[in-house]
């Protein structure tokens, strides 16, 4: 049986929208956290109005006109697939705003949220305004996509990420949690993973667990699956043959990715 933490895929028809996944506040164990993925036909539309949530859409296949007041944002969007490996396009937009989200070519939005701390301005997020980075050595490389990143202060609360795992390798590794209010030491994120694997019939593991073991998931993780970290430490492993992908939405109450390695495994950062 599935772990409490992973959600398969939705794939729920709403008119003309395909919910592929959602994960709500009402319906996990997230208090700041909410993810949604859409995916639109052409011509069709998404339409919200945003309560007291904040949201990055992120152009995340094909390409999709973003609308809110007199912002739209056209025929944005960069890839066909994930895969492709490059970076794309997001809006911002702040609470308390509609938003509509219309199909340009058959495309699938993540619609990423976290509460609106005060009133910020719609923004499109290039593609090519996207910080990307190489982290980690020996079999834990990866290449990350910085869309919302602390040091971006665009949003109030929310943070966007996307990372790419190849295969024989792990990433958010070595374990690290982000999941007690103390800064300077550690910052309080709640997180989920939209996970993709090339090719599609993959899976990967995925381990969720704190210090005390009182929480303690193992998945094997497919493609499309969501997988909620309410708390604790949260890798991945990728086995051989298959690259991963992931979108990575965290929000807390201070806006800050101070994260804490699991200090059993944390030596392997010392190795020359
Ligand atoms: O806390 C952030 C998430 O775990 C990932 O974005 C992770 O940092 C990616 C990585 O560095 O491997």
């Amino acid at each position: 049986m599935a772990s409490h933490l992973q959600r398969k895929p939705l794939n729920e028809r709403r008119g003309e929208v395909r919910i592929v996944q959602e994960v709500l506040k009402r319906d996990s164990r997230l208090k700041y956290v909410e993810f949604r993925l859409i995916e639109l036909e052409p011509g069709a539309a998404y339409e919200e109005t945003l309560e007291g949530d904040e949201c990055c859409i992120v152009a995340l296949t094909g390409r999709i006109t973003v609308a809110e007041g007199e912002h739209v944002f056209e025929n944005i969007g960069t890839r066909e697939s994930v895969f492709e490996r490059k970076p794309t396009d997001s809006v911002f937009v702040s609470g308390g705003k509609s938003i509509a989200v219309t199909g340009v070519t058959k495309a699938r939005a993540a619609l990423c949220y976290s509460p609106s701390l005060e009133p910020l301005p719609t923004k499109l997020i290039r593609a090519d305004e996207v910080g990307t980075e190489q982290r980690g050595k020996y079999q834990n490389r990866r290449t990350v996509h910085n869309i919302l990143p602390d040091s971006d202060p665009t949003a109030s609360s929310l943070l966007v990420v996307e990372v790419y795992t190849e295969g024989g390798n792990f990433s958010s590794y070595p374990p690290h949690k982000h999941d007690r209010d103390n800064l300077p030491q550690e910052s309080f994120l709640e997180e989920t993973y939209y996970h993709e694997i090339d090719p599609g019939q993959g899976f990967l593991f995925q381990r969720v667990y704190t210090d005390d073991r009182s929480l303690d998931e193992t998945m094997a993780v497919e493609h499309g699956d969501v997988v909620i970290v309410p708390a604790g430490y949260h890798p991945v492993g990728v086995p051989d043959g298959y690259t991963s992908y992931y979108l990575n939405v965290m929000a807390g109450p201070k806006r800050i990715w101070k994260f804490h390695n699991d200090p059993d495994h944390e030596w392997i950062l010392n190795r020359p």
